[in-house]
């Protein structure tokens, strides 16, 4: 595909053949052309990099430099020694790899050298590439946007490969791998392909209704289509943001009154000393975050500052960071001290209940509409999304304990001691156990949504569906194809058939140089 600057639009190269004579597609092919090159490996020292070269040129770049009079079977490692053309001196000994266009990542012929993972190396070989004219260094992601324009792989497929880059845990890698190898791209293009259908159907029909060439019942079928599109597409939307999460993130906050063990409680689930812990109540003012990986998982750990009154302005806003947090986390981990449920006559629900009142926390029941986009200062928490911590259990005599401790109202509880160790692996198990139900399994069941561009593209299209809906009800047919044909244009821009650069730019920065 090239980029028409114009229009803003990007067309396929038959598109393409058919416009030639105008000017603003041949600059189209000027944008696209061009030789890159860029170490694709990585930098600093190591056993061997790639530095990578794509475009018209890339064939000469690897017989000058690699000394080949003819060009090596494609896609098979030769051993040679590379020299500098310009000053004829040898840079270094390693693989050279022949790609040539279309059956290569870019679609473009392209060469990869693999040689020693040396800052000097790697410096002398892009020194020598630099010399030959009209090779330029790679923007980052250039590579894959040349894939993208070449039809290689589509928008989804490319967000796929840049999450699979920075993916840093198990599920994240199954996930972005998933979308990588199409699965997004199939589900998409099969609605996108049926919803074409429902569209040249109702144009037929705005079209040749009134001769008897059309089927009398094609408006039913389409209809029939269009509805069943939409319970799909609900579907997937209402998934609680389980990719989404995945890819991102859970975030959970601690939070709890002063002095509990809040920031204890973050370093015993980091193993080292992240947050400062000390006797006096209001240590910890900002918000501590730390990523980490549980069970697989990606989480945001965050400790925050005991939610109290004070005067005094700097804990004021401390507790003000708390509050939003916590509106924003996906899972609360509400800390009291255990001593409290030993010394009261009161059951634990009641504890509970006192405690989160004295806190400024309300709970919802379990699947009402709740703290998601919520204002994050009414601290509503839903029950299933808590797990209430009894800290400092080293401090009571547990074996005298009259009370049960266990689950209320869905809410998961759990007794440990930051201190000595006791009861951190259930509460580890526990708190993974929610981190699972919350992404769900990346490699089970049909992908997930993981983007919020897609959401976004995902609820207009819905939106024009609606509109096709009542406009069709309504008996206005010419104005109902035209919402199906925006709905159309909402998953062709979910997969980049149709997009602005703009967009692009976002998408493709995420890579680094070289790929
Ligand atoms: N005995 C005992 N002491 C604990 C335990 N956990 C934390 N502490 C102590 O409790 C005090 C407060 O701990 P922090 O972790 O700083 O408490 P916090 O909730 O972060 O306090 P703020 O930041 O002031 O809100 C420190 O003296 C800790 O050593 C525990 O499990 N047992
Ligand atoms: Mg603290």
């Amino acid at each position: 595909m090239y980029h028409c600057k114009q229009t803003g639009q990007f067309l396929h190269k038959d598109h393409l053949l058919k416009l030639t004579t105008s000017n603003y597609c041949n600059e189209a092919i000027l944008n696209a052309s061009g030789t890159i090159f860029a170490v694709c490996s990585g930098f600093g020292k190591c056993g061997v990099s790639v530095v990578r070269i794509s475009g018209t040129q890339a064939s000469l770049v690897l017989k000058k430099i690699g000394q080949m009079r003819k060009l090596p079977k494609p896609r098979t490692a030769v051993y040679r020694r590379l020299v500098n053309p310009d000053l004829k001196e040898p840079i270094d000994r390693g693989l050279v790899m022949w790609f040539p266009g279309p059956a290569s990542f870019t679609g473009e012929d392209t060469v990869e050298f693999h040689v020693h993972g040396g800052p000097a190396v790697i410096t002398a070989l892009l020194t020598a590439l630099g010399t030959i004219p009209d090779l330029r260094h790679a923007q980052p992601g250039e590579f894959t946007k040349r894939s993208f324009m070449n039809g290689k792989l589509d928008l989804t497929e490319v967000e796929g490969l840049a999450d699979l880059i920075h993916a840093e845990t198990e599920s994240q890698r199954i996930q972005a791998l998933r979308q990588l190898e199409g699965d997004l791209h199939h589900l998409y293009g099969d609605w996108r392909t049926r919803l074409l259908k429902c569209t040249a159907n109702v144009n037929a029909y705005i079209d040749f209704s009134e001769d008897d060439n059309i089927e009398e019942d094609i408006l039913d079928i389409v209809n029939r289509e269009v509805q069943s599109l939409m319970n799909e597409i609900k579907a997937h939307l209402s998934d609680n943001r389980r990719g989404e999460r995945l890819r991102d993130g859970v975030q959970v906050a601690i939070l709890g009154k002063p002095n509990v063990g809040k920031s204890s409680l973050l370093n015993a689930i980091t193993q080292r000393p992240a947050a400062i812990v000390s006797p006096v109540p209001g240590t910890t003012r900002d918000v501590v975050d730390i990523s980490l990986n549980l069970g697989g998982y990606p989480v945001l750990l965050s400790d925050t500052a005991g939610l109290r009154e004070t005067p005094d302005a700097v804990e004021q806003e401390g507790v003000r960071r708390a509050v939003s947090r916590a509106g924003k986390s996906d899972v609360q981990v509400i800390v009291l001290e255990a001593q409290i449920f030993a010394s009261q006559q009161r059951s634990l629900k009641e504890i509970i209940h006192i405690h989160f009142q004295e806190l400024g926390i309300s709970l919802t029941q379990n699947n009402e509409e709740t703290t998601e986009g919520a204002d994050c200062s009414d601290k509503v928490v839903q029950g299933s999304d808590v797990v209430v911590v009894l800290n400092k259990c080293d401090l009571i005599e547990l074996d005298t304990l009259q009370k049960p401790i266990e689950d209320i109202d869905g809410i998961r509880v759990c007794i440990l001691s930051c201190l000595t160790g006791e009861g951190m692996e259930k509460f580890l198990n526990i708190l993974t156990e929610k981190v699972k139900d919350m992404c769900g399994s990346p490699s089970a069941g049909s992908p997930s949504l993981t983007q919020v561009r897609h959401r976004t593209h995902l609820t207009q299209c819905l939106h024009h569906m609606v509109l096709y809906g009542e406009r069709t009800r309504g008996g206005d047919i010419v104005l109902a194809a035209q919402s199906l044909r925006r709905a159309l244009g909402e998953l062709g821009r979910i997969m980049g058939h149709v997009t602005s650069e703009d967009i692009l730019d976002v998408i493709f920065r995420d890579f680094c140089i070289g790929k």
